[in-house]
């Protein structure tokens, strides 16, 4: 691993389900994301765009080709190496925020980190509660995810995701359930993560006009990246 790698980086990159009739979700995909780039990636339904970021993100493994994080070759690691990749170094947002209903929003942020182990517990709870005060939630730290609106709970995903600091977010569909203004608040909030923050976001949508919110856009049509 190097200094200069890029935070994330697809080799050739396929994925195909096997069966009588195979089926390719992603194919032949090289893309290169570096240190505060903040990437859309848009195409029609069933593109590819959710498997692409999965394999990204180390939650499904490739047929074909491989994925790089921060440099460090992924193909042969262990799923347990996967998955301490995946709690140190990527922050995940999703459509459903996937909030735990029945932990206040400073547990929801607290629990990776004390996953991650690498805080006290006192530390932990601190620094779940700045990243809720950075996205102007600290008035509701202690509320359930369902005492929120879409566009807040949203933004406690995203302090989850950050909870760890890691240096690549990956996010599908995460404006999928708001109007079109806190759609845009939460573009805007990647914006910030990835110019001010350096951190490297892919953001998977649909919305053309949001993805022009991005620094890059790659386009998908049946698994490829069409100019
Ligand atoms: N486990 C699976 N079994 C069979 N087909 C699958 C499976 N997962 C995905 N697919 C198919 O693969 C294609 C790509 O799916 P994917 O979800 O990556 O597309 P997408 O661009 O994210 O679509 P959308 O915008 O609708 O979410 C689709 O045709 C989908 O139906």
């Amino acid at each position: 691993m190097t200094s200069s790698a890029p935070r994330v980086e697809a080799r050739t990159l396929t994925r195909e389900l096997p069966g009588p009739v195979p089926v390719t979700l992603v194919r032949d995909i090289d893309l290169v994301v570096e240190p505060g780039e903040f990437v859309a990636v848009t195409g029609p339904s069933g593109s590819g765009k959710s498997s692409l970021l999965y394999l990204l993100g180390l939650l499904d493994a490739p047929t074909g080709g491989s994925v790089l994080i921060q440099g460090e070759e992924t193909s042969g690691l262990s799923p347990d190496q996967w998955a301490a990749i995946r709690l140190a170094r990527i922050g995940f947002v999703f459509q459903f925020h996937f909030l735990l209903p029945e932990f206040s929003c400073l547990a929801n942020v607290e629990i990776p980190i004390r996953r991650l182990g690498r805080l006290s517990t006192a530390q932990a709870r601190e620094r779940a509660a700045m990243l809720l005060d950075s996205m102007e939630l600290a008035d509701h730290a202690g509320k359930l995810p369902e005492q929120l609106s879409g566009g807040q709970r949203q933004r406690v995903a995203i302090a989850r995701a950050l909870a760890n600091d890691p240096p690549l977010i990956l996010a599908d569909e995460p404006t999928g359930n708001l109007d079109t203004r806190t759609a845009h608040m939460v573009f805007d909030l990647f914006g910030k993560l990835a110019r001010e923050q350096g951190r490297s976001i892919v953001v998977v949508t649909h919305d053309s006009d949001l993805a022009q919110l991005a620094d890059r856009r790659i386009h998908l049509v049946d698994g490829r990246i069409v100019p």
